[in-house]
């Protein structure tokens, strides 16, 4: 499998001064492979949107390298193909759209790659079916909720035929309804088209299914592993001022003195599995 991304010993500071600024990005080396669902949690300033902004080359490392689709991102003649492989989709809906009708707003980027006009006909239509938003065509993107208009920006991603998709906080100005099918349409991308996806959140339930989480602290990778070698360490979450899923808090409560139970409990069917014990 193909690396999609790959840290080398990367850092980034934010300079204030010369020779003065604030390290964000510390040291932090990891590699993403093609088709895999990464979640990355992290408190407010651990360095999460600093890490998306490096893979989209909107940043460039201070020190190592970060590599998209085998392009080094300081490779600055090859910034395009960067951001045309890995699409970004930001924290707000509103500023993100920029056209009058739904359907200029899909075409955007791919006008903006040359993209001959009836093969961009096609895309607008495919990427719209595939976020389910194929009636809005002709609204206008203000009319849209929150949950669409983040599907629209991922559709204006599809449309210009992305590898991996990276979401900053997608979700995080989105009521309960329009986070579900914002979550529902990566997760589909990433199973039926075999995008690769970087989910950045707040939320913990919304990495329960990724293939692996990373946790930032302070500009560093504090925790990296599946979603059950993470998010079972409750104490070490919490150290970290994170939240963990309500259903694995209430098994670590339940636990028992030797442990036996209590422990990886990630969803409701297993809680359930748990309490039958
Ligand atoms: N433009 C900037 N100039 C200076 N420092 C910055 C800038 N952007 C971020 N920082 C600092 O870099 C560190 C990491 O910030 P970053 O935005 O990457 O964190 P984050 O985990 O995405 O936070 P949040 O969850 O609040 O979005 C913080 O200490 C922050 O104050």
């Amino acid at each position: 499998m193909e690396k999609m991304i790959e840290f080398k010993n990367v850092g980034y500071i934010y300079e204030k001064h010369e020779g003065e600024g604030t390290m964000a990005i510390e040291d932090v080396s990891f590699s993403v492979k093609e088709g895999e669902f990464i979640g990355i949690i992290g408190h407010n300033g651990s360095g999460k949107s600093t890490l998306s902004k490096l893979i989209n080359g909107i940043l460039f490392p201070t020190s190592g390298e970060v590599w998209v689709a085998g392009i080094n991102t300081n490779d600055h003649s090859r910034i395009w193909d960067i951001r045309q492989s890995a699409g970004m989709v930001f924290q707000n809906p509103d500023n993100q759209l920029v056209a009058t009708m739904v359907e200029e707003e899909v075409a955007f980027g791919p006008e903006n790659l040359g993209v001959d006009p009836k093969e961009i006909r096609k895309r607008v239509d495919e990427a719209l079916k595939t976020v389910e938003m194929g009636a809005y065509k002709n609204k206008k993107p203000h009319q849209l909720s929150g949950g669409q208009k983040q599907r629209i920006a991922i559709a204006g991603i599809l449309a210009m035929k992305p590898k991996c998709i990276i979401l900053d906080e997608p979700t995080a100005m989105l009521d309960p309804s329009g986070r579900k099918e914002v979550i529902d349409t990566i997760k589909r991308l990433n199973k039926d088209e075999n995008i690769t996806i970087l989910h950045i959140t707040h939320y913990m339930d919304e990495v329960v299914d990724a293939d692996r989480i990373i946790v930032m602290d302070e500009g560093k990778i504090a925790m990296e592993g599946t979603p059950r070698e993470v998010l079972c360490q409750v104490e070490k979450l919490k150290e970290l001022s994170l939240d963990v899923p309500q259903i694995t808090e209430l098994a670590y409560s339940l636990r028992d003195e030797n442990m036996s139970m209590g422990w990886g409990v990630l969803t409701v069917e297993e809680m359930v599995n748990l309490l039958w014990q």
